[in-house]
């Protein structure tokens, strides 16, 4: 059991990151470049940069097992194939917006009647998705809807960095960096994950990472991010992953300041639909926070990094993680803990999204304990009473009382929000 004492001083360890700069969209995926810069540069240390203080685990495996181990190489599923749907004639309207760059193919060219086998290069879906984002506003349609996952045999096929285009830095997290990256053989763009091998020893995180990869690479849900498979060359690993177009769902909710009730009812019908498929796989994510979502091209959730995830039941229970803000009260009060952290946080999660800042938010950690453990909720008078029942129903103390998962799309909030959907920007219906 974990004593508050015992978690302070595991906060101790805690990271306060740099905050992440406004969001930009740049123009040029620049994936015509060659990949000798990732190849000559290596990774730079890890830098630390979430936002918010992260609990750590002290149950971080110490096993120095050599990730040489990995039997990477082998992708077990097809990477995404791109294709251009332009069914609402948006295209046009936005590009006369925005001055392609120079070595950027016209997107009008691209499309599906001129690209070859109809589909977009890496330029042009980054190009797309930046049109998409700029114009979609707070709750318009992005003009360019539809990519199009398509199965094609691609199984026992070995990849290697050489297999790549690399792109554009995607962003860095603690243990690497994320860039566009292509296919050269197919053209399929996906997000490309490099991590150093040694940075993962150092770091006591081989095992957790292991667990995320195996987690991840099963799961198949249209809001969860798909990893496709990876690699590992002598020093590194690589995450092949799905390519979330619109980038994290962080830095929207914080260049927007909070959600409509519109965006945040879909965005949390399409999370709880993803926690409930893990729940039937008997897996717990316990690090949802918005740090940890992405969006997709089509403004859909991609539920990601199952670094904390488990297997339930599991020996590891009783195991301290997630971000501070969104531990539910039976982590800290260091009782066991089951899928029913999942539904807290989504609970915690909600209201972030309508009121701009997590429910039990205080300066000083102790404080937020305490808030937490007594439920200290305080929901700001322009939050919906649809909305404020659904956050209340979530946040219970006791676990077994939260509002279950399979009841949230007939909740009233969702319902009555529903209907309006169609006409925002949040993307698709997650599926239940
Ligand atoms: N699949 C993806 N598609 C688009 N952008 C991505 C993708 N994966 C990561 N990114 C971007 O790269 C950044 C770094 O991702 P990464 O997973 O390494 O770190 P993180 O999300 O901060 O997680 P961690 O806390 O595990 O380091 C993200 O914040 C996001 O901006």
């Amino acid at each position: 059991m974990t004593s508050v004492k015992t978690l302070e001083s595991r906060l101790s360890r805690t990271t306060l990151h740099d905050s992440h700069g406004p969001t930009t969209y740049t123009t040029t995926l620049n994936c015509n470049g060659s990949n000798g810069k990732l190849k000559s540069s290596g990774l730079a240390t890890s830098t630390h940069h979430s936002q918010r203080s992260s609990v750590t685990s002290n149950n971080a495996s110490s096993n120095k097992e050599n990730l040489g181990s990995f039997s990477g190489g082998t992708v077990r599923n097809p990477l995404l194939k791109y294709a251009l749907h332009n069914t609402t004639g948006g295209v046009s309207a936005t590009r006369g917006s925005q001055m392609p760059p120079p070595s950027s193919p016209n997107l009008h060219k691209a499309g599906a009647s001129s690209a070859p086998h109809g589909y977009l290069s890496s330029h042009d879906v980054v190009n797309a998705q930046t049109d998409a984002h700029r114009s979609s506003g707070s709750n318009s349609s992005p003009p360019i809807t539809a990519l199009v996952y398509q199965p094609e045999v691609q199984a026992h096929r070995q990849y290697s960095l050489d297999s790549f285009e690399i792109g554009r830095k995607l962003g860095k997290g603690k243990f690497g960096k994320v860039y566009c990256a292509r296919d050269k053989a197919t053209g399929y763009v996906c997000a490309l994950k490099v991590m150093e091998k040694k940075e993962l020893i150092h770091f006591k995180v081989e095992k957790q990472f292991r667990r995320e990869i195996e987690i991840q690479s099963n799961l198949r849900h249209p809001n969860i991010l798909r990893l496709y498979g990876h690699f590992h060359d002598s020093s590194r690993v690589f995450l092949i992953l799905e390519y979330a177009g619109q980038g994290e769902m962080f830095k929207v909710l914080r260049k927007k300041g909070r959600f409509s009730d519109i965006l945040a009812s879909q965005y949390i019908c399409q999370i709880a639909s993803a926690l409930s498929y893990l729940h039937k796989k008997h897996i717990i994510h316990r690090d949802l926070k918005p740090e940890n979502l992405l969006i997709g091209l089509d403004g859909e959730v991609k539920l990601s990094d199952f670094g904390w995830s488990v297997h339930t039941p599991s020996s590891r229970r009783t195991t301290m993680c997630g971000t501070l803000d969104y531990l539910p009260p039976e982590m800290v009060e260091a009782k066991d803990h089951d899928y029913k952290v999942d539904l807290w946080a989504l609970g915690v999660l909600t209201y972030e999204f309508l009121v701009g800042n997590p429910p039990f938010e205080e300066p000083a950690h102790k404080a937020t304990y305490k808030r937490i453990s007594k439920v200290d909720l305080k929901i700001p008078p322009f939050v919906s009473v649809e909305a404020a029942d659904l956050i209340r129903r979530l946040l219970q103390h006791q676990p077994e009382r939260r509002y279950p998962l399979d009841q949230i799309p007939d909740h009233p909030w969702i319902v009555k929000n529903r209907p309006l959907w169609a006409t925002s920007s949040g993307g698709q219906r997650g599926s239940s």
